[in-house]
This record gives structure tokens, C-alpha cells and sequence, in this order.
């Protein structure tokens, strides 16, 4: 349960869900938000509902499915019943309104590495009186803790108790990535002096055919110079009845110790101290590989000052607004927009694409990106610690934090496996010798094995360090993956809806035809039309505006202006009412003919969107425009289909034009004349069949994509709200990019299979062994420690891809 509350908790951080502030209905009663995470079928809110409204002291439940969130008004004193409800019918949920319990503190722990210390930790704080929860993130090194204001001393204490040195992020450090690199601090001295002991006592004891003095003097130092560590987390552990590998280690090395298997202890306590070394190493690898991405935006930069010269600035220091100016060659340091000069810039460390793109003033450029050729000169829009970069990376470190699927199985397994192990060693040791009359120590010394196999290190530490690798290697293809969940989920995908305009076709169309119909007046009705349009964002409507514009058509006033989502707009001119739009309007407003229904079907089923104007007098003109579909989208649909995914397009637009689209990209389905709503009921209906994405960059998909079980954002790069938002955002607009995140979803799953079968196979045969009486401990040691750097090593092989 814990494990959910921070993966939700990772999650809630994101913007999306905002909490309600709505005032209580109900005088007296207050109201509690909560998130949740598995709540999203009509099925859980029965679930729910049957469960709290029973409940005395609940006056009023709102759910929202989209969002999964819970609205709780209640007259409770304290949530503690709702929690515990909510609970018991395994629904885990987190409080979204946390201002009211008390404040979230962030704690840097340097020495929290491994998932054993995660452990340790949320026993401890987990059950402390006010605190209400925890959030981890090993590869960041940081916990979150929501607690009641003045515990915090109490929390900082008991991780002093535990042996772990917690330092508090201020609210700036902790929303802003820090650019410097974490890395583990080794001591080699007492490693080496440790390893030269243990194989002195290794020599000493194979000359003496046995046990001598000096081989016990030999291994105690071996064993204290190198295991000394072990020793104080393992006591430390043991005190808080937790099985860690630590306590582990350090009893199995006591053990061998005691029954006078001198040089064998110390070996086994060398192996395993440089095993942890060598594990450190490779997660800082994983760790920095996302944080090596922000090095890439140079410290200075050339920053216009008020008098008009020219000098060098610390990054950091530019205030939005500032005037920068690039040479050839040179790292662009921060977010901004073209003011003068134009270049090719490249923008791979944003969008994965290496090849350069046009700049001119007016368009944006990132920080980290490279200018290739001429020398400009941009307006910062974004402070060096909001840059779009930046977001990337925090969205990223975010996404690391919450757990994936795998990684809540296996942490589920380790916490079973490890101490059923335990029994069973504690079992052969007395067992045998007691009821079989077997040797004392022979069996005791296979106990000790059992100790070491018990270990379940590398099985817990390889599905994070994939994971970590998966996303690391998407942020540098300009795929941008919000959580492991995704990441996981990728590969099951078996729809994918498309938005027509902007995803598939560029959304950039020009207006091919434009014909008068009625009796009006060529001229005074393209001015109404390009007058109406002008006010619009809408991609049909710029096309308009801009024909216009080019044949030097006038524009007139307009009042009253509305858009008619999914139809056109409407306005006043001249005291008279226009509508431009499609064909739906036209029939709302009952100005359809067979004549003009045919007319506009020819132009359709060229491709081609057409609008009318209309007024009370009838239908004055039709305007067909023309988008072009995207190059990359036709060779992305079809690799999409050679991976086994069909594909739909869901349009706002016409049937006919969506067909026509459609068959040009290669995409299997068409829907068209959709409202947002339809999308987001289409997408329901695909999801009956099987795991679902949904691609789109408009508001009209917003409800389609959050539905979804997967939601791509296009174009992420320039808007602010597509990072944050989306599931997975994809910096540029190539739809190539879903293939490639498809193809990294099934790598990762890949790999997070042959290592939790390495992970346990290699369990399983010295499980076996050891009851033959084959194994020894330094092989079992050595084996854990192979399959560690295997597991990890495996991981990090994503990190190529
Ligand atoms: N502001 C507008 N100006 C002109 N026509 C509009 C406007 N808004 C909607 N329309 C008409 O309604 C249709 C549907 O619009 P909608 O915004 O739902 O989808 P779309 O942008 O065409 O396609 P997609 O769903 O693929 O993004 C458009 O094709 C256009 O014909
Ligand atoms: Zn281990």
C-alpha cells in the first residue's frame, strides 16, 4: 500500500489535478480531496460508494473518474475512518488538499541508496505520529515526508537514529534539478587493506593446512576494515527487526566466524563490500545519465546590458526579457525567442532529431540546443532553472520516483522471499543435526549459505535501474515518458488514435477554392469571411484570413464575435449576423441543399475542408482549404502496423476529408464530424479491445487523451502545459517517435525479464546446491555479487538504445 501512496503521490504532483475549492455545501462540514491512483472504472466508484456512504459522519461524495479524484465533505474530526475504508477495499488513495495536514518537506539522505534503506526508513517514519506520508526516490537520493508542522525535528531525529545523515532541500533546490552530478564517495584504502588481509588468511591457512593464529588475526581485520559499515547498518537494521542484506551479511559472516571458518568470513565479507561499491557506481551511471543531459546548456552567456554593451553573465543570473546573443558554434543557454539573425539550429538534445532546423526571428529556441551556422540574437522568455531542458529532466527525475508495475511485483516478492529464506535457514541448521543426528556444523555452515542466497539485492535493484535507462535513453529521442507505468505499458499497446490536424497533416492548410454561391457579391463576401476568420485560431480559419490577406482583401469590423467549437464562428458586420463554418452548422442553422451538399462533397472527397458563409439571406460563398500530410507520419503509421498496432484518425472534420486523409497516411480507420466528446467515446470503445494510445495536440482532444490509456502529446517543446499534462509528451511533431517509444517499451520488458529470471535462477541453483552440500559461501557471495553487476549492467544497455 505504502509503495501506491508514492507513486500517487509522484503523480499529484503534476498539475492536472487540480483539488477542488469548492465551498462546502453542507454548513459545518469540510471537504477532503483525494487521488485515487486505481480508481478509474464506473465499477470502483460503486466499490467506494457502497463502502463510505454508510459511513457516519460522511455527508457527500463527488467522484471524478477523469481525474480520479474523490471529493469527501464529512463532519469527522478526523479522515482517519474514511482512510482506513478506503483502505480495507484496497483503494489507494492520497490527499490532494495536503495544505490542510500540515506541509511536505523535502530531505536530501546521501547515504539512502538501495531499496533495503528504503525499507528501514518507512518502517521507522511510516508508523511516527504525524507523518502522513512518504515519498522515495533512491536515484535522486530524496524523500518527501508530509507531516504535521512540528515533527520535523522528530523525523530528522529518527533518521540520525537510524545511521542516516538527512539534510533539508529548501522549496527552491527541491523543484529545480540541480546541475551538478550525484556521485557515491568510495574509500579505497580500507577496501584494499581488507582484500590483501583476506587473501594473506587465504594463503596463510592453505600453508598451515588449517587453522592458525595469525590466519584469525589476518581475517578479523579483513572483516573490520572492510565490513565495518555492514556491520553498523546490519546491527542497525536488526534493532528495527528488519532483514536487511545488511543484517544478513553481517550474521552469516559472524556465523562463519564462530564455527572457525576464518579465511572463508573474511573472503565473504571483501566480496560483498565490493559488490556494493561496484552497485553504487552503476546506479550513479544510471542516475547522472539524465542529469549529464543538463550540463549540456553552457554557464555563460553574451548578455546585451542597459548601456547597450556586450558581456558574459552567469546563466543563472538572466532575467527574463534579456537580450542574448549567439555566435556560430555556440550552446544556446537559455529558453527564448528570435529577435535577429538567422541560423540552423540543432536541436537533439530537445526533440532526439539532429537535423538542423531553420531559425528566424520570431521562433523559439531551447536552451541546451546547438546554433549550427549564422549568429542571432534572442529575448529570454524562460529562467535558466525553467527551461524547457530543465522540465524535461524534473519531469523525468518525477517519473523515476513513482514505482512501475515490475518494480511494485518485485518489491512485493523481496519482502516475502527474504524472510521465508531466513526460516528455512534457521530450519537446516537445527533440524538435521537435531532429528537426523547430522553434523552440527556441517549444517550450520549450509544455514550461513542459505543466508547469502537470502539476499535478494540484485533482483530488487535491477528493475530500477532499467526502468531509470528506459527513460533516460527516450528524454534523449525527444521522448519525454512521465512514468514508468508508461514505460511498461508501451508495449501492449493495441490502438492508437490519431487527431487529424497537426498530427497527421502539418495543421497548416492553405485555402484551394473559393467559390460564390447565391447572388452575393464576390468581393463583400470574401471581406466578411476573412473578417470573421481573422478573429480565429483555428487552422481553417487562419487559411482563410491568410488568402485574404495575400489578395489585398479589406477587412471590416466585427461585433459580437463567438466560436462555435467543432463548427466555426460566428459575428456582426455591418448589423448583420455571418456565420462561417461547416456543414454541421449549416444544418443547424436549416440552410442545406442537396445542390450545395453535392458541391461540397466533390471538394471533400479531394481531401480538402470546406466552410460556408452564411447569413439569414442564405449561403454566400464556400471556401475549401488543403492541409498536406506530414512525411513522417506515412512511414510511422506503417511501422506502427509492422508492430502489430491499428491505427484510427478521429477528426473534427468531415468524413470524407478524413477518409481521404486517412488513405493517404495508410491508416486503417477513419472517424470524422467528431466533438470532443465523440473522440473520447471512440477512444472508450477501442479500449473495450485493448490497451489504447491517443496522439493529439488540440484542446478538442484534451478529454480524448486524458482517457486514454496512454496520452502522446505532440509538438511538447514550445507549449508549456503539453509537458506537464500529457502521458507522454514527444518534443517535436514526428510521429516516428511513437514507433520508437513502442520498440523502448518492449526492450525495457525485455530486459526486465531476463534479469528477474537471472535474479532468481541463479537463487534457485545455489538454493539447490546448497542442499547437496556443494556450495560454499564465498560462491554463494560471488554469485550475488555476479548477479548484481549482471542485472545492473543488463539495465544499463537500454541506455544505448
Ligand atoms: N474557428 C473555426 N473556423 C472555421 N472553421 C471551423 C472553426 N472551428 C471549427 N471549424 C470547422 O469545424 C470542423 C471541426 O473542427 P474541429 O476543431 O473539431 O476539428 P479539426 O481541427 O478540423 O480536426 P482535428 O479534430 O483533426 O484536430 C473544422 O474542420 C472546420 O470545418
Ligand atoms: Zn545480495
Amino acid at each position: 500500500m505504502s509503495e501506491c501512496a508514492s507513486t500517487a503521490c509522484g503523480c499529484s504532483a503534476g498539475p492536472i489535478i487540480q483539488p477542488t475549492t469548492q465551498a462546502p455545501a453542507t454548513t459545518g462540514s469540510a471537504q477532503a480531496v483525494y487521488r485515487i491512483e486505481n480508481m478509474d472504472c464506473p465499477t470502483e466508484e460503486a466499490l467506494i460508494r457502497g463502502k463510505l456512504v454508510g459511513l457516519a459522519g460522511v455527508v457527500g461524495l463527488e467522484f471524478n473518474l477523469m481525474q480520479r479524484t474523490l471529493a469527501v465533505r464529512h463532519e469527522l474530526p478526523s479522515l482517519f475512518p474514511v482512510e482506513q475504508a478506503l483502505t480495507a477495499i484496497g483503494m489507494q488513495a492520497v490527499r490532494m488538499d495536503q495544505a490542510s495536514t500540515g506541509q511536505t518537506t523535502k530531505l536530501s539522505i546521501t547515504k539512502m541508496d538501495c531499496p533495503t534503506e528504503e525499507t528501514l526508513i518507512r518502517n521507522k517514519l511510516g508508523t511516527m505520529a504525524g507523518v502522513a506520508d512518504l515519498d522515495f526516490n533512491l536515484m535522486q537520493r530524496t524523500l518527501s515526508v508530509r507531516h504535521a508542522d512540528q515533527v520535523l525535528p522528530d523525523v530528522l531525529a529518527a533518521l540520525q537514529a537510524l545511521g542516516f545523515e538527512a539534510q533539508v532541500l529548501d522549496t527552491a533546490e527541491a523543484a529545480s534539478p540541480s546541475a551538478s552530478l550525484v556521485t557515491t564517495p568510495t574509500n579505497w584504502w580500507p577496501l584494499g587493506i581488507s582484500f590483501v588481509t583476506a587473501s594473506a588468511a587465504e594463503a596463510v591457512y592453505w600453508l598451515h593446512n588449517g587453522n592458525h593464529w595469525s590466519v584469525v588475526v589476518l581475517a578479523l581485520v579483513a572483516v573490520f576494515t572492510g565490513g565495518l559499515s555492514t556491520y553498523k547498518k546490519g546491527w542497525i537494521a536488526l534493532k528495527n527487526r528488519n532483514l536487511n542484506m545488511n543484517a544478513l551479511m553481517s550474521i552469516a559472516v559472524t556465523g562463519a566466524m564462530l564455527i572457525g571458518h576464518w579465511p572463508e568470513a573474511a573472503m565473504v565479507m571483501v566480496l560483498f563490500a565490493l559488490a556494493e561499491v561496484i552497485e553504487a557506481k552503476s546506479l550513479d551511471r544510471a542516475r547522472n545519465a539524465i542529469r549529464g543531459l543538463l550540463d549540456l546548456t553552457p554557464e555563460q552567456a553574451t548578455v546585451q546590458q542597459a548601456d547597450g554593451t556586450w558581456r558574459e553573465v552567469g546563466a543563472k543570473q538572466i532575467a527574463i526579457g534579456s537580450r542574448v546573443r549567439v555566435k556560430p558554434g555556440e550552446r544556446i543557454a537559455l529558453d527564448g525567442e528570435v529577435l535577429e539573425g538567422r541560423s540552423a539550429v540543432n536541436q537533439a538534445p530537445i526533440t532526439g532529431e539532429s537535423l538542423p532546423v531553420e531559425k528566424s526571428p520570431g521562433d523559439p529556441v531551447f536552451a541546451g540546443t546547438i546554433n549550427e551556422s549564422g549568429s542571432f540574437e534572442y529575448r529570454v522568455t524562460a529562467v535558466a532553472s525553467n527551461s524547457t531542458l530543465a522540465r524535461i529532466i524534473h519531469a523525468v527525475e518525477a517519473a523515476q520516483g513513482s514505482r512501475a508495475p515490475t518494480q511494485r511485483f518485485v518489491d512485493q516478492f523481496a519482502r516475502w522471499y527474504t524472510p521465508i529464506v531466513f526460516g528455512v535457514a534457521i530450519a537446516v541448521a537445527l533440524l538435521p543435526p537435531l532429528f537426523m543426528g547430522a553434523a552440527w556444523l556441517d549444517w550450520i555452515y549450509r544455514a550461513l549459505v542459505l543466508l547469502v542466497v537470502a539476499c535478494p539485492c540484485a533482483l530488487v535493484i535491477s528493475t530500477p535501474v532499467s526502468i531509470v535507462s528506459g527513460l533516460a535513453a527516450a528524454a534523449r529521442h525527444g521522448i519525454l515518458i512521465k512514468g514508468g507505468v508508461y514505460l511498461e505499458e508501451g508495449r501492449k499497446l493495441r490502438w492508437l488514435a490519431l487527431d487529424k490536424t497537426g498530427t497527421i497533416t502539418h495543421g497548416k492548410p492553405a485555402q484551394t477554392d473559393f467559390v460564390t454561391w447565391g447572388n452575393a457579391l464576390a468581393a463583400n463576401s470574401r471581406s466578411i469571411a476573412a473578417s470573421l476568420a481573422a478573429r480565429s485560431d483555428h487552422p481553417v480559419s487562419k487559411a482563410v484570413a491568410q488568402a485574404a490577406q495575400t489578395d489585398g482583401v479589406a477587412l471590416l469590423d466585427v461585433a459580437e464575435f463567438s466560436a462555435l467549437p467543432g463548427r466555426g464562428v460566428q459575428g456582426q458586420i455591418n448589423g448583420e449576423t455571418y456565420h462561417l463554418g461547416n456543414q454541421r452548422m449549416l444544418e443547424a442553422l436549416g440552410q442545406c441543399t442537396p445542390e450545395l451538399e453535392q458541391r461540397i462533397a466533390a471538394l471533400e472527397t479531394m481531401g480538402k475542408t470546406v466552410v460556408m458563409l452564411v447569413s439569414a439571406k442564405g449561403v454566400h460563398a464556400l471556401f475549401a482549404v488543403a492541409d498536406t500530410i506530414k512525411e513522417s507520419s506515412r512511414s510511422a503509421i506503417a511501422e506502427l502496423h509492422a508492430l502489430g498496432i491499428n491505427t484510427m484518425m478521429l477528426t473534427g472534420d468531415n468524413p470524407h476529408t478524413a477518409q481521404a486523409i486517412a488513405a493517404q497516411a495508410g491508416i486503417d480507420s477513419a472517424q470524422g464530424n467528431l466533438l470532443p466528446d465523440d473522440k473520447l467515446r471512440e477512444v472508450e470503445l477501442l479500449a473495450i479491445k485493448g490497451k489504447v494510445g491517443m496522439v493529439g495536440d488540440g484542446i478538442n482532444d484534451a478529454p480524448a487523451l486524458a482517457r486514454a490509456d496512454i496520452g502522446f502529446a505532440m509538438g511538447a517543446a514550445g507549449t508549456d502545459t503539453a509537458i506537464e499534462t500529457a502521458d507522454v509528451a514527444l518534443m517535436d511533431d514526428n510521429l516516428g517517435k511513437i514507433p520508437t517509444f513502442v520498440r523502448l517499451s518492449r526492450a525495457t520488458a525485455q530486459v526486465l525479464m531476463q534479469n528477474i529470471v537471472l535474479a532468481l535462477g541463479i537463487k534457485a541453483v545455489f538454493l539447490v546446491l546448497t542442499f547437496t552440500g556443494q556450495a560454499t559461501m564465498w560462491m554463494a557471495v560471488f554469485a550475488d555479487m555476479g548477479a548484481s553487476l549482471l542485472v545492473v549492467g543488463n539495465g544499463l544497455r537500454l541506455l544505448r538504445k
